[in-house]
């Protein structure tokens, strides 16, 4: 009598041990994962004023491909005439070291920018366009519909060509220029990208001012035309509202992130737009909720603290700030 009630408690004793352990391996095994595109070399330095040499711009992005970051928007083929700092873009796409399974993706708004980009190999584009008139018109020199237009014959060509081609839209919030921005407008852009052939939507809070409450009205609204599968969020911090907001995107399963080391970057054409959410920022809160980056936060501090260093401003990554001395001192 003694040994069966034993023999029960040891049974029991043995479902209990193995459900926790079963509970923690699906905590350790099958962790999110978050993948990060990293915007720094593009979006971050095409506003700074001083010149950045061609060499610093492919040391910084070598550094970042030692991160384990998977995606790296490396430079722009627009007109030098409108982002100087750009220029360089042949020079920097040959220059870069090209690891496996690395996207080394570069904007383009033309048909003259895209053959650029095939002659020197790029095997990725993104394409942009606006949820607002205003901003299209200062930034891309055409309406709306035109600009969504102009894209169609770059993905076309594109298509040809077996590229993969992502794509931005710009104000999904709020416009320098048209104030607040109805999220149908967003939708009815998201809905003409996909429809051309973008596998990917990069929703841009270009100037920062969206909240948890206008984010996840836009993120509702576009949901009704796609998943979030082929949804990505590219918050700037101008408000300090990033992180929250990247938190909003997220709880609706979108799991592709923009960001940019050190906190760089803003648009020449949005007036008062500051950088994006810090990379560093994003991969310490993505791994402190449990999601798995496959980022190496200790050299990704090193690659942002080495471009901040050099444009002689102080990291715009509160991370950076508080574990560099740390790590490196
Ligand atoms: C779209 C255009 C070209 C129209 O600009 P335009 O002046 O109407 O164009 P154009 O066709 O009349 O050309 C003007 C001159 O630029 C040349 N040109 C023309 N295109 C190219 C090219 N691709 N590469 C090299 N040169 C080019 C062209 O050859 C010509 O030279 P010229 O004959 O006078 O000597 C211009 O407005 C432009 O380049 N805009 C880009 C502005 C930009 O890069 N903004 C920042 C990126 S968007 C952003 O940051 C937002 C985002 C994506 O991050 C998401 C978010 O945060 O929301």
């Amino acid at each position: 009598m003694q040994e069966t009630r034993m023999a029960v408690y040891l049974t029991k004793k043995l479902f209990e041990t193995l459900k926790t352990c079963s509970k923690k391996c699906t905590h350790i095994y099958n962790k999110p994962y978050i993948r990060i595109v990293e915007v720094g070399p593009r979006d971050g330095l095409q506003n700074e004023p001083v010149n950045i040499p061609t060499e610093v711009k492919i040391n910084f992005i070598n550094k970042l491909s030692e991160t384990g970051l998977k995606t790296i928007e490396v430079t722009s083929f627009v007109s030098p005439k409108w982002v100087p700092q750009m220029s360089d873009n042949v020079e920097v796409y040959s220059g870069i070291k090209k690891k496996d399974f690395v996207s080394y993706p570069v904007l383009v708004p033309n048909i003259k920018g895209l053959e650029s980009a095939i002659d020197v190999g790029v095997r990725e584009i993104a394409v942009f366009a606006s949820a607002s008139e205003g901003f299209s018109r200062k930034n891309t020199n055409c309406s709306r519909q035109q600009g969504i237009n102009r894209i169609k014959e770059v993905i076309d060509i594109a298509k040809q060509k077996s590229l993969k081609i992502r794509g931005y839209i710009s104000c999904v919030v709020g416009c320098p220029y048209d104030g607040h921005i109805q999220s149908s407008e967003v939708t009815k852009v998201t809905e003409a990208l996909l429809s051309h052939g973008c596998y990917e939507i990069s929703l841009g809070d270009t100037i920062g001012v969206g909240t948890k409450i206008t984010i996840e009205a836009m993120i509702k609204d576009v949901l009704r035309v796609t998943t979030a599968d082929k949804l990505a969020i590219h918050c700037h911090d101008t408000y300090g509202q990033a992180l929250a907001n990247i938190c909003t995107a997220l709880e609706y399963n979108i799991k592709v992130i923009d960001s940019s080391a050190s906190g760089l970057g803003g648009c020449p054409y949005a007036r008062g737009a500051t950088g994006n959410v810090a990379t560093e920022d994003l991969v310490y809160m993505l791994e402190g909720m449990g999601a798995e980056t496959g980022v190496d936060l200790k050299k990704l501090i090193k690659a942002g603290r080495y471009i901040s260093d050099f444009i002689k401003k102080p990291s715009g990554s509160k991370v950076n700030s508080a574990l560099y001395s740390k790590y490196f001192d």
